[in-house]
């Protein structure tokens, strides 16, 4: 479904960027990243060096339709939510989503290449505010942004994830992913 020239694109980082290799028990059976046929959300996830901020670059494909040839606001919000929540995990909280704001600025065409760039704005004990932006993959047009409220919870209860999240954050800055 998708080109090899997309596949390329997905793949390539942009300068300052660290591609973040996630485990396959993250990705296999996820909402927004585990379909591989290209169909509905294809997702290759990043690391904004310079801020340590998350980037994901994402093409949104025909089974993610909201309005004819456009995505869906739900499919934008998921794509907002997972890489607001992936933003949180990269800096080391280990959370889930309470509140989530999206605000949807442009309609999206299906099978256009867009960037989502997201960052912690804010840590109060528990709850990390996050903001996020889905925007034009070779422009400034934005497709929708938001924010979202995550909670932190007992690692203990993470066991494996946070441990594995935690060497894969490492290896990046060892440069050995
Ligand atoms: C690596 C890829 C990451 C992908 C991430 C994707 C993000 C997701 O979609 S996660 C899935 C969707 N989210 C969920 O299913 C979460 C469901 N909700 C829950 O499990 C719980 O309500 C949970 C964990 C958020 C909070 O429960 P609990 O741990 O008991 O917290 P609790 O003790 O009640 O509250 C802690 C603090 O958070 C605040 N808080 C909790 N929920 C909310 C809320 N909805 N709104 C505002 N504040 C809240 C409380 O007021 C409290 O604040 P304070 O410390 O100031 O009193």
């Amino acid at each position: 479904m998708l080109s090899d020239d997309d596949v390329k694109w997905l793949e390539t980082p942009q300068p300052g960027w660290s591609a973040l290799r996630l485990p396959h028990m993250i990705l296999e059976d996820s909402f927004v990243s585990g379909d591989s046929s290209g169909r509905r959300l294809s997702l290759r996830f990043f690391r904004h060096d310079p801020d340590r901020s998350l980037r994901a670059k994402v093409i949104f494909g025909p089974g993610t339709q909201g309005p004819p040839g456009h995505a869906h606001g739900g499919s934008m919000a998921a794509v907002l939510d997972d890489a607001m929540g992936g933003a949180a995990w990269m800096q080391g909280h280990p959370v889930v989503a309470a509140e989530l704001t999206a605000r949807f600025k442009t309609m999206l065409p299906l099978g256009a290449r867009c960037v989502v760039e997201a960052w912690v704005s804010a840590v109060d004990g528990r709850k990390v505010r996050v903001a996020g932006r889905l925007r034009q993959g070779d422009g400034d047009t934005v497709f929708a942004e938001g924010e979202a409220l995550f909670i932190t919870l007992d690692p203990k209860k993470f066991g494996v994830l946070t441990s594995e999240a935690s060497r894969i954050f490492s290896e990046l800055d060892e440069g050995t992913s």
